[in-house]
């Protein structure tokens, strides 16, 4: 199994506050990683670490290394907008940019340096197939994606991070502004798109993390508890405070 991901001894501090303790995990190539955990225990703190998004925060400090594809991506020499092309993100609340859907897909190729029309005219289409909303949105690609509904807003977005043709998808809680149609069509979405794509997507539903993922990932208070094949830890989690989450008996 290829490692497309590997955390070692992942620290992060806001200020003195410890938000990472220790963090040591190998992801996957093309399966789905599930983060789960009580809320504030440094989920999405650890996925934002995963293409430098925490790096902009005032008192962020890390220690350790987060190596994708060998490259440990605190190097000085790592261009971190080739590594956000490479490692996309698509967060919790779907956030269209307020222009047609037509240019929320061609944007970010075209700050990538692409102006080719029948290019990007390829992209576009491409990318939201990928994303299966093409057959919604065929028709309708110069009119504004704000009218959009939630769970199509989100597709594009998800769109939106294909078209730069990324390696590694982060998720941020992508459905918790969802309807369960909108829900099932996006977890629908994360197993196809897995088959091309290194997902790692952050849940509190713990039954969409069984539905979907192939690896789980559970963190308290900072820390990784347990880390494993998502059915085994389900099954038969080898740690008491996981049984305690999973179970519902805290959380
Ligand atoms: N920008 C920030 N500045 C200071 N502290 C922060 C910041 N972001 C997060 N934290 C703190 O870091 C800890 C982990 O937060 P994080 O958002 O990563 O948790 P989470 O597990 O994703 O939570 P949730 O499920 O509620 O989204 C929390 O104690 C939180 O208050």
């Amino acid at each position: 199994m290829n490692h497309v991901m590997t955390v070692k001894e992942l620290c992060l501090w806001y200020g003195s506050t410890q938000a990472l303790k220790d963090i040591n995990i190998e992801i996957e190539e093309r399966s789905i990683t599930a983060l789960i955990g009580p809320s504030g225990c440094g989920k999405s703190t650890f996925l934002k670490s995963l293409n430098r998004m925490n790096d902009l925060i005032n008192g962020v400090r890390i220690t350790g290394e987060v190596c994708y594809r060998n490259q440990n991506i605190f190097d000085k020499d790592v261009d971190v907008n080739e590594l956000r092309r490479s490692i996309g993100m698509v967060f919790q609340k779907p956030n269209p940019f307020p222009m047609s859907i037509y240019d929320n897909i061609a944007y970010g190729p075209r700050t990538h340096g692409i102006k080719n029309k029948a290019k990007l005219d390829d992209i576009v289409e491409h990318s939201l197939r990928g994303a299966a909303i093409w057959e919604e949105v065929k028709d309708r690609l110069k009119k504004s994606a704000l009218g959009l509904s939630g769970g199509q807003q989100q597709r594009l977005c998800i769109a939106r991070a294909l078209a730069v043709e990324p390696d590694v998808l982060l998720m941020d809680e992508p459905t918790s502004a969802l309807d369960p149609i909108s829900t099932s069509k996006i977890e629908e979405l994360a197993m196809e798109l897995k088959n091309k794509y290194t997902i790692i997507i952050v849940t509190h539903n713990m039954q969409q993390a069984v539905r979907i993922s192939d690896n789980t990932a559970f963190f308290l208070l900072g820390d990784l508890i347990e880390y494993g094949n998502t059915e085994k830890m389900f099954e038969q989690p080898k740690d008491k405070r996981t049984e305690d989450y999973i179970t519902g008996r805290f959380g």
